[in-house]
This record gives C-alpha cells, structure tokens and sequence, in this order.
C-alpha cells in the first residue's frame, strides 16, 4: 500500500476510472492507484521559483555552438552521452558527403514511411549507396497510430533479414514517428546501433530529432516504451519543408512558440511579430525559427540529458496534450495540435494560480490562432478522461502528480505546488466554455474531431 507525505492530499475524483470506450478491454485503467496531490501549501515546486510574480524571462545564454560556412550552419548537442552535430544545409540529402562522416559499418537500413518515400527515399539511398554501404529500406504506413511496439518490430525484422551488425547504421527519413520509432529500434537492437536523424517535418527538426528521446506509443499513453538514446547526427535540408502540408507546418510552429513560452520570452515576441512569415513559409523566418529552438533544445539537453530537472520544462502543455492524442484515437489530432490546445491549458492552469496574467494566455492563444492552430482541448475529452490519461504521464513520480506551469512569462516550472481543484477548474472550464457556446467553441479547434 502507498503511504503518502503527509503534505500530500489524497485524489479525490471517483476511482476506478473508466477508460475510453476504446480502451474498455483494459484491465489496467480500471484498477489504477490514485494520484496524490501535493496542494499549494507544501513545499513543492521541483524546480524552484523565485516569486509568484516573476519577470518575463530575458533569452537565455545559450551554449550551443554554430560552425559550417555559406548558407550551411552547424550546431552541436553536448548531451552527457554523446556529442553530435545538427547539420542545417539545402539541397545535400543526395550527397554523399552529407552521411559518409556518421556511417560506421558497411550497411544502412532507412527506415521512413510513404508519404516521405514517394518524395525523398531515392536520394537517400543514392547518397548512402554513394557512400560505400550496402542499402536496406524499411517503409512503414504514415500516422501516430503506427508508432507502436508492433512496427517497430517491423524495423527490428529488417535489421534481422538483412544481417545488420553493431556497426550498421539506421536513419530515421521522416517526422516525428519515425525518427521517435528508429531511434527507439536503433537503441534496442544488439542493445545499440548508430543512428542518423534526417527529419522532413518542422516539429522533428525543431524538437522531436533533438535530444534522443525515443520510444513507441502504449495505447494507455503516449511515448510509454522508449529509451534516452542520441543520434549519431541530425541532418536538416530544409529544402523539405517546401513540401509539407499546411497542417503538419502548424504542428511544427507550436512547438517553436514553445521555446519563447517556457524559457526564452524575447523570442516569443519575435514570434508573435512573424507568425504570418512564419505560415507563409518566408524561407528567412523559418530558418531564425529553426536555428533557435535547435540552440535551445540543445542547451537544455547539455543541461539534463535524462530530465531530471530543466529538460521536463519541454513538456509544458503535453500532459494536457498527451491525453488529448490518446483519448481521441492517436493520428486523429497531431502531436503539435494536441500541445498547442495543452499549452493553452497549462497557461489557464498558471492564470489560476495567480503566477500570470490572463493577458498571457490571450497572447499565447492569439498566436497559436493565427497559425490555424487549436486553442480548445475537444469537449469529448472528459474530465475523468483527461484524469485517467494523466494519471500515467511520465513525470508522475511516486504517485504524486506533477506539471509545468508557468511561474512568469518565459519561465517554465515543474511543480506539484497546485491544489487538485485547479487542475479540475481548469479542465472543467473547456466544458462549460462548450456548453455556453459550441459555435465558436469549435471553431477554436479548427475543425478537429471532437
Ligand atoms: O525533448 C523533450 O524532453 C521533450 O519533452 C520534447 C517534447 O516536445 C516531445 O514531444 C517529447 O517527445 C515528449 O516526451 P515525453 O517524455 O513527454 O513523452
């Protein structure tokens, strides 16, 4: 049995909880512990605020090194584990020259899906090939919903049928999904192979190709089965952006806004100053997004490789955001639509515990607004919903739960120095925003499923 501190205020929504209706079969849900809730009063931020009513953050110090001529830069992640360069070039993914330093044996199995195939697969292979490896191809569907445990045993196959060695490389041709699917195949197989991160989505560019988390889905939570594993080198041609959707473009933006939110205030208002360049895909705006967050996506992984303290900061608006996308079915709302509605919900959560201004939230919700992306969690999504889903978020520890909140414009914080009541209200919120007007209600989400 869990004896909680004695700070530590027992859950108090009804349990079990129920799960989703997709999720019926699932013993596990049904007899999940409680959380536990510090409360406001105890001594709890994890990382520690300096007053309720901080200043917006000035930009950080940021460590990451630039090197590389021309158009081509070059930024380093100093991550505890292994150092390694993101590349940022145009038109090199047919070079051979672009891989050749980061291959190690004499085979390379491109793992990518088929939207990215029809486009870059052939130049891939033809610049690997050109390079001196022999060239294995794995294309798995396009969708969240494969990023499980069952496709990246699919990627292992591969690795089995073709005889890679502990000196094969894996490249990760893609978004998100597969680079977070490779990287985690990439870390399990002969318990570990060299692995290159070539991302053709803004949000694996800006975040999810940066700072080696890995895993696979669980359909209890997201990114459940994974490992902290670093690439060998990330490779940008951004070149590829050109043909990405408008949809899959906004996704990546939310995740840039995130940088300025949670550490880096000067930049959100350079944000909310080009939110139209950005959606315009003005080439020059883009590129200042994507060096930047890249600079501080690799400073906080120098920092804390494994999240023990600052890097869990990346995580505002995803507890909120990581239910969304598994209660509604994962693919139906992108990773980066689901943090953005998150995110706003982190800032409401901040809003009621006094630490910001409203005026904050509104800001925040204008430029996700201007991006067409969404500002409202679906009203499907439950409170016991959004209760369940959260009650397995990884930075649960020991049952207590634990968010990032904002503690001032710019500064993010991990805390469990909230009243379950607040988290509630929050939630609820959304609800009774629905119930007083659908119509708008709706279009702030942009017409997601609901
Ligand atoms: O790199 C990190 O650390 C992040 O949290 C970045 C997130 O934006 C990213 O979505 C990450 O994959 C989420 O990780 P998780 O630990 O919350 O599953």
């Amino acid at each position: 049995m869990l004896i909680p501190p004695t700070h530590t205020s027992r859950f108090t929504l009804p349990f079990p909880l129920s799960p989703p209706p997709f999720l019926a079969m699932s013993a596990a849900f049904t007899s999940a512990p409680p959380l536990l809730f510090r409360g406001a009063s105890a001594r709890a931020a994890v990382i520690p605020r300096r007053s309720r009513r901080a200043r917006p953050s000035r930009a950080p110090r940021m460590s990451a090194r630039a090197t590389a001529p021309g158009n081509a830069l070059t930024l380093h992640v100093d991550a505890a584990s292994r150092r390694y360069p993101i590349l940022f070039a145009n038109a090199v993914l047919h070079k051979p020259e672009t891989f050749a330093p980061y291959l190690t044996g004499d085979k390379a199995l491109v793992v990518t899906n088929t939207t990215v195939a029809a486009l870059y697969l052939d130049r891939v292979t033809a610049a690997l090939a050109a390079a001196g490896v022999a060239v294995f191809v794995e294309v798995l569907p396009d969708g969240e919903e494969f990023k499980s445990l069952e496709y990246a045993a699919k990627i292992w196959d591969a690795c089995m049928r073709h005889r890679l060695d502990r000196k094969s490389t894996l490249v990760a041709l893609g978004g998100g999904v597969i680079g977070d699917i490779t990287g985690f195949a990439a870390a399990a197989f002969v318990r570990g192979v060299p692995f290159i991160q070539v991302p053709t989505t803004l949000l694996a560019v800006v975040d999810s190709s940066v700072g080696g988390k890995t895993a696979v889905n669980h359909p209890m939570g997201k990114n459940m089965i994974g490992a902290f594993y670093q690439p060998h080198a990330v490779v940008v041609d951004t070149d590829v952006l050109a043909t990405l959707d408008d949809r899959q473009l906004a996704a990546g933006i939310a995740e840039v806004v995130k940088y300025g939110i949670i550490r880096d205030w000067q930049f959100f208002e350079w944000c909310e100053a080009n939110i139209d360049r950005l959606v315009a895909r003005d080439q020059a705006a883009l590129r200042y997004a994507m060096v930047q967050s890249c600079k501080h996506k690799a400073d906080i992984v120098a920092a804390d490789e494994r999240e023990s303290g600052v890097r869990a900061t990346l995580n505002l608006g995803h507890t909120f955001g990581h239910a969304i996308e598994a209660c509604m079915g994962y693919g139906a709302w992108l990773h980066g639509e689901a943090v953005a509605a998150g995110m706003v919900m982190a800032c409401e959560m901040s809003v009621r515990m006094g630490w910001i201004s409203s005026d904050v939230t509104q800001r925040v919700e204008r430029v996700f607004a201007r991006a067409s992306l969404p500002i409202r969690p679906p009203p499907s999504v439950t409170l016991q919903n959004f209760m369940t889903y959260i009650s397995v978020d990884k930075k649960v520890e020991a049952g207590v739960l634990r968010l990032i909140l904002l503690e001032a414009p710019g500064k993010a914080v991990l805390t469990a120095d909230f009243p379950e009541s607040v988290l509630f209200d929050t939630i609820m919120h959304y609800h009774q925003l629905y119930k007083a007007s659908p119509g708008t209600y709706e279009h702030a989400m942009l017409g997601l499923p609901q």
